[in-house]
């Protein structure tokens, strides 16, 4: 099978505290997965380790079957991986929502022109037009989550990581990005406590408890 991800005997440590252990999971192409478990149990730290973010103890990560043996091997899979993380209040880097979502675009060389036409299609695409020039720390919680998604899909990365997405949303906004991510055709990994959205989503539900990863 061709995977987008996958994880061998992963395990992790914090300040002496062991996290989880040899952790096992293979993300097919265009898969979606979810991984529940109760707070502290280590889903957001097993996320940034797929993301690149830190490194495991011991185990191997492999990134569309190519084995990542430190964090910079990670480097060259940037724009595949889209990492949206749990809180995203320090996610955002410029004042407003078309800055923004078209930064990392600008970042890449492509031309201030270019990159408006294409953002300001993802807003289309994420019903989100609206916002376009609305200052980010001004919108709530929600509309935030969603302008940094679409700040993630305007790279149209492969993978996308994807932590507690719906958390703090009220139901109209959780069902648009229900909607959104049952659209999208990508691999996906999603943290979430939001049991409902999980099932309507997720071909595959793991949890992680007691230190172990298990497909329930
Ligand atoms: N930066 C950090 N420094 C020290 N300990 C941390 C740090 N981040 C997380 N931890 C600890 O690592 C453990 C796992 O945390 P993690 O955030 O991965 O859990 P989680 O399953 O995502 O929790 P939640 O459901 O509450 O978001 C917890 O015991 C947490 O206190």
């Amino acid at each position: 099978m061709s995977c987008s991800v996958n994880l061998r005997a992963v395990s992790y440590e914090n300040e002496d505290k062991r996290i989880f252990s040899d952790v096992t999971l293979n993300l097919g192409h265009e898969e979606k997965i979810a991984i529940i478990g109760s707070n502290g149990s280590g889903k957001s730290t097993l996320l940034k380790i797929i993301a690149g973010l830190i490194k495991p103890l011991s185990g191997e990560v492999e990134i569309f079957h190519d084995k990542m043996k430190d964090l910079k091997d990670f480097s060259k899979y940037r724009s595949d991986i889209g990492y949206l993380p749990q809180d995203v209040t320090n996610h955002f880097l410029c004042p407003t929502v078309i800055e923004d979502v078209i930064f990392s675009l600008r970042a890449k060389g492509v031309s201030k022109d270019e990159s408006i036409i294409q953002g300001k299609q993802i807003l289309i695409e994420l019903g989100i037009s609206h916002l376009e020039n609305r200052v980010i720390f001004d919108l709530s919680g929600g509309e935030q989550k969603i302008v940094a998604l679409a700040g993630l899909l305007i790279l149209k990365p492969k993978i996308l990581l994807l932590d507690e997405p719906t958390n703090a949303l009220d139901e109209e906004s959780q069902q648009k990005i229900i909607d959104i991510l049952n659209s999208i055709k990508k691999s996906m990994i999603i943290v979430s406590h939001h049991r409902s959205f999980i099932d309507s989503l997720a071909t595959k539900i793991y949890k992680l408890d007691k230190n172990i990863l298990e497909q329930i």
